[in-house]
C-alpha cells in the first residue's frame, strides 16, 4: 500500500466504495461483462487529496482491449465526486486468477445448458444460398448490425469456408488486410466485436484462404462444433450463421448440430436461380430445420430518371418462396427485397456496413426493415418481441 492512501476494501459510502461502484460501469469490450464481475479490478486506493490509484488485471498479456479498458477505468474513476487525479496500475492475471475467471464464465453458461442448445433463448438463423455471389454474406453482416442497432445482443459465425468475407465486411482486418485474430484465454476463445456484433470466422483460424477450402467433412464438423462450444458468446438474442453456398458438408453439420436453427434463403431476382436456391432450403429441411423465409438480393436498381434497372430480372425471390411453400403448413414468404446498391458494395469493401454508414440508402432501408421483421417472433410466440438481454 502506498503511504498516505486510505485502505481498501471500502464501504459503499467511502470514496473507494464509490470508485468501485463506478468501475461496475466499465465493460470488458470482448467478454461484454463489467470488469468488476470479472475480477479484473484489483486494489482501489484514494488518498486524502483525492488522488486515486486503481489496479486493473487484464486477462492475458497483450490483451487487445487493454487500451480501451484502461481509458474507461480512468474516465469512470475521474467522474467520481472527490477524485482529483487517477493512476491506473495495469497488470496481468495470474494463471490461477485466469482459471477462476474461465471457470466462472463457463459455469454460468453450463447452468443454462449448452450454449446454443434447444433450450437456449438465442434465436438462430442459418443464412444460406443456392450459389455463390448472391450477397449472402453482405446480407448476413448488415442484418446482424441492424439487429445490434436495435439493442439486441448479436453474434455471427462465419462458416463460409470458401469465402469467409464477414470479417472484411465488418472491418475486422488490420492495416495489412489480415483478419483480426480472436483473443484466447486458456481454452476459451473471445470473439472480436464489430459494430456491436460478436464475430467468429473460419478466416480467423487459417493463414491463407486455400487451407480452409481443402478441409473436408470431419474437419469442418469439428471446427463448427468448436465454434459452438469454445467461443464465449455470452447471452445472445440472435446468432446468425453464414453458410457456404450450396448443400455441402457445412450445411449438413449445422443441420446436425443445430437442428432447431431457422433458415433464411438468399437468392437473386433471376427466376432461373430459383432451382438451386430451393435446393439449399430443401436440404436444410431434411435435417429438421425450418425455412423461415426468402431474401431477394440485387433487386432492381433505381435510376435517376425514375425507372428501375432490373439487371437480374425479377420474380426470383417469389418463385423460390413459392417452391419452398409447396407441401408446407404455412407458406414461406419473401421477407425482403434488397435493391442493387453501389453504396452497399462500397460499404462492404470498406468494412463499413451500409445500415450504419448510409442508412437512407434504399438497400439499407430494406435491410433495416428485415431486421425489424426478424426481431419479432413469428412462431408460436407470435408477435412477441425478442427480449433484450445483457450481452
Ligand atoms: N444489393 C447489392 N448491391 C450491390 N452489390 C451487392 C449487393 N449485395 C452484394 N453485393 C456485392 O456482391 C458481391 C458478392 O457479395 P457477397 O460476398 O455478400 O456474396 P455471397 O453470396 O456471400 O458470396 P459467397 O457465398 O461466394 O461468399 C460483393 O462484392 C458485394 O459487395
Amino acid at each position: 500500500m502506498t503511504e498516505g492512501l486510505s485502505p481498501d476494501p471500502a464501504t459503499p459510502q467511502s470514496l473507494e466504495g464509490r470508485v468501485r461502484a463506478a468501475l461496475g460501469g466499465v465493460v470488458d469490450p470482448e467478454i461484454r461483462r463489467p470488469i468488476t464481475e470479472l475480477d479484473m479490478v484489483g486494489s482501489v486506493e484514494v488518498s486524502a487529496d483525492g488522488s486515486a490509484r486503481v489496479g486493473v488485471r487484464l486477462t492475458i498479456v497483450g490483451c487487445p482491449a487493454a487500451d480501451t479498458i484502461e481509458r474507461d477505468v480512468r474516465e469512470a474513476t475521474a467522474r467520481v465526486d472527490g477524485v482529483t487525479s487517477v493512476e491506473v496500475d495495469v497488470s496481468v492475471m495470474t494463471q490461477e486468477q485466469r482459471k477462476a475467471l474461465t471457470t466462472k464464465l463457463q459455469a454460468g453458461r453450463a447452468a443454462r445448458g449448452p450454449q446454443f442448445g434447444r433450450d437456449s433463448l438465442t434465436r438462430i438463423f442459418a443464412v444460406t444460398s443456392g450459389k455463390g455471389g448472391v450477397g449472402k454474406s453482405s446480407v448476413t453482416a448488415n442484418l446482424a448490425v441492424a439487429l445490434a442497432e436495435r439493442g439486441l445482443a448479436v453474434g455471427i459465425i462465419d462458416a463460409d469456408v470458401f469465402g469467409f468475407s464477414i470479417p472484411g465486411l465488418l472491418g475486422l482486418v488490420d492495416e495489412s488486410g489480415a483478419t483480426v485474430k480472436p483473443t484466447r484465454v486458456d481454452e476459451m476463445i473471445l470473439p472480436p466485436v464489430a459494430y456491436g456484433v460478436k464475430v467468429i470466422s473460419v478466416g480467423m483460424f487459417v493463414d491463407d484462404t486455400s487451407t480452409a477450402v481443402m478441409w473436408r467433412g470431419p474437419m469442418l464438423h469439428r471446427t463448427i462444433e468448436q465454434f459452438l462450444t469454445d467461443v464465449y458468446f455470452g447471452d445472445l438474442d440472435v446468432l446468425l450463421l453464414d453458410l457456404p453456398p450450396g448443400t455441402g458438408d457445412v450445411a449438413l453439420s449445422i443441420g446436425q448440430l443445430l437442428p432447431h436453427a431457422e433458415v433464411l434463403v438468399v437468392t437473386t431476382p433471376q427466376p432461373a436461380a430459383a432451382d438451386v436456391a430451393e435446393r439449399s432450403g430443401v436440404v436444410a429441411r431434411r435435417t429438421g430445420q425450418r425455412v423461415v423465409g426468402v431474401i431477394e438480393n440485387m433487386a432492381g436498381l433505381p435510376q435517376p430518371d425514375g425507372t428501375v434497372l432490373e439487371l437480374f430480372g425479377s420474380g426470383g425471390g417469389a418463385e423460390t418462396a413459392r417452391r419452398l411453400s409447396i407441401g408446407q403448413e404455412s407458406p414461406v414468404e419473401v421477407l425482403a427485397s434488397i435493391p442493387l446498391s453501389v453504396a452497399l458494395r462500397a460499404g462492404g469493401d470498406a468494412g463499413s456496413p451500409i445500415v450504419v454508414a448510409d442508412p437512407s440508402d434504399a438497400a439499407a432501408i430494406a435491410l433495416t426493415a428485415l431486421a425489424s421483421r426478424l426481431a419479432v417472433r413469428t412462431d408460436s410466440l407470435a408477435g412477441r418481441r425478442l427480449g433484450l438481454s445483457v450481452s
